[in-house]
């Protein structure tokens, strides 16, 4: 069979990502071309969705290169990991030079980077391009961080920012760098994900035991919440999610849920990516460690046994719930500035030059961080691009500086009245950290010194010194 090769545009894998993708490619008039590893997907498409738009069925993968347009366009949305290098490795001889690989999974970005490399040298253009949104975004408008060359996103730019969320008039679409720059920044996006669901959760915890509210209640305190500065996709969401009683016991649902939070892995690099850089992402981290200890099912059950459950302590006051939005609010700051110098730090160290108020821009919609205050971000990264931290921006440092005091009322009654807040502890000990004019560090270099001769600088001289602990402890210099 001959295929004519008319398609602009191809998507292979098609469980939910891909094929929600194929049909909003197709339904912005892009002649969309699909295939999945078990065609039984690939028909089920076309059966329930192929009215959509213009679609070309291919059930292998000679079928569906044959039927595009050159340079060629394929979308890879299958699991990341193996499963990634299996498509690429069947694709690649397939393909001539100047064609177009863009795999829009939730890679590794080191995966990316080497990916990219061994398809230049092929003469192919590997485009790591992330995507947020999930199966919703996917449909209707994503945020999509596409990395690789210029060259790739002058082709590739159009298409994609036809399909993606619109914000004010701005697709949430950006040629964010090169290599492995796109899932980088998608990475980023998810740790600052887990950190802002993390403070939600613990927002949540303190108004139902601290606070003696109902699920119910708190949907209506978020539901509040979502008018103001908090306004964003997963406070929004977070009322759907209280509100909804479970059909089989009458009880709100997230009563009923396992309290043991799974995770997929983008938080943990994050955090791991984070150390490797020396960038202190202390609310992404304590998310990840958060999850972590929820699934430790038997070592809860232990402790509890061995201590008793917590005794939480009602702290009920007329303030609490403004109390707690503003600890939120300000949590929520530190997680941001956090993920922003994470990404300053990896476009230095990768030579990326990242726009910090570009990445801002196009996380303002269609993704699962898409907030009101990105626009104050991206306000601020645009009037500052060498901002030596979010919290000194204007906006931020006022916004930050009125919310203090119900902050430190927060994690005070938090501790005293025992509900774990690590998120607003960290943020809050992050922000007490940076604004010190002297650090506890200066002991730890004493101590360094002391037992292994590591050296230590002063404040009122330049050099490294070494003080002669087991001797007559004289200062040297190194
Ligand atoms: N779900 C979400 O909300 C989001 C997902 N992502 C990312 O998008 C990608 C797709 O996600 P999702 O749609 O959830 O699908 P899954 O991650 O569940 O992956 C299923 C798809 O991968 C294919 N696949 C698995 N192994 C192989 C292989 N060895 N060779 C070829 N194809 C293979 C499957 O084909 P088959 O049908 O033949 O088994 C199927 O099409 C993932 O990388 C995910 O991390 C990104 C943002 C959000
Ligand atoms: O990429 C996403 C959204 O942007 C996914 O929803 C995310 O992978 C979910 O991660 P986890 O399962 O680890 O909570």
């Amino acid at each position: 069979m001959t295929t004519e090769a008319t398609a602009r545009i191809a998507v292979t894998g098609l469980a939910v990502m891909g094929s929600n993708l194929a049909r909003n490619l197709a339904r912005h008039g892009h002649r969309v071309a699909v295939h999945n590893r078990s065609s039984s997907r690939t028909k089920l498409l076309i059966e329930q969705h192929g009215h959509e738009g213009d679609f070309v069925a291919a059930e292998t993968m000679e079928d569906l290169v044959a039927s595009l347009q050159k340079p060629r366009q394929i979308i890879i949305m299958v699991k990341a990991g193996g499963p990634t290098d299996a498509v690429i490795d069947e694709l690649t001889p397939l393909l001539d030079e100047g064609d177009m690989v863009i795999d829009g999974g939730n890679a590794h970005y080191a995966d990316t980077r080497r990916r990219e490399a061994a398809l230049r040298d092929l003469g192919l253009h590997f485009v790591g391009a992330g995507i947020s949104g999930g199966e919703e975004g996917a449909l209707n408008g994503p945020s999509i961080m596409p990395g690789g060359s210029k060259e790739s996103y002058v082709h590739l730019g159009p298409v994609l920012e036809s399909i993606a969320a619109v914000v004010d008039g701005t697709p949430c679409c950006v040629h964010v760098g090169p290599d492995g720059a796109g899932h980088f920044v998608k990475m980023v996006h998810n740790g600052i994900e887990y950190a802002d669901m993390q403070l939600i959760a613990e927002a949540y915890d303190l108004l139902l035991r601290a606070g003696g509210k109902t699920p119910a209640e708190i949907a209506d305190v978020f539901r509040e919440w979502n008018e103001g500065d908090l306004e964003s996709y997963l406070i929004e969401i977070t009322a759907d999610v209280l509100s909804h009683v479970d059909a089989d016991s009458g009880k709100s649902l997230v009563e009923v849920i396992a309290d043991e939070a799974e995770q997929k892995g983008t938080g943990r690099w994050t955090v791991q990516e984070a150390l490797e850089l020396g960038v202190p992402v202390t609310g992404i981290a304590e998310a990840v460690f958060a999850r972590s200890l929820s699934g430790r099912v038997d070592q809860r059950k232990a402790v509890r046994d061995a201590f008793g459950a917590s005794e939480v302590a009602k702290t009920v006051t007329d303030g609490l719930v403004d109390d707690v939005r503003q600890a939120l609010y300000a949590s929520k700051v530190v997680a941001y500035a956090q993920g922003f110098d994470q990404m300053r730090a990896a476009s230095k160290e990768y030579g990326w030059d990242l726009d910090l108020g570009a990445m801002a821009t196009i996380w303002r919609g269609g993704c699962i961080i898409r907030a009101r205050f990105l626009d104050r971000i991206r306000e601020a990264y645009d009037g500052s691009p060498e901002l030596a931290s979010l919290l000194v921006d204007d906006y931020f440092r006022e916004a930050v500086q009125n919310a203090e005091a119900a902050w430190r009322r927060v994690v005070v009654g938090a501790v005293q009245a025992g509900v774990p807040v690590p998120g607003f502890v960290s943020a809050l000990a992050y922000y007490d950290g940076l604004r010190s004019e002297r650090l506890p560090a200066a002991l730890i270099q004493g101590l360094r010194d002391f037992f292994g001769a590591h050296t230590y600088r002063r404040t009122d001289r330049e050099g490294s010194f070494h003080t002669l602990w087991s001797g007559d402890r004289s200062q040297v210099e190194a």
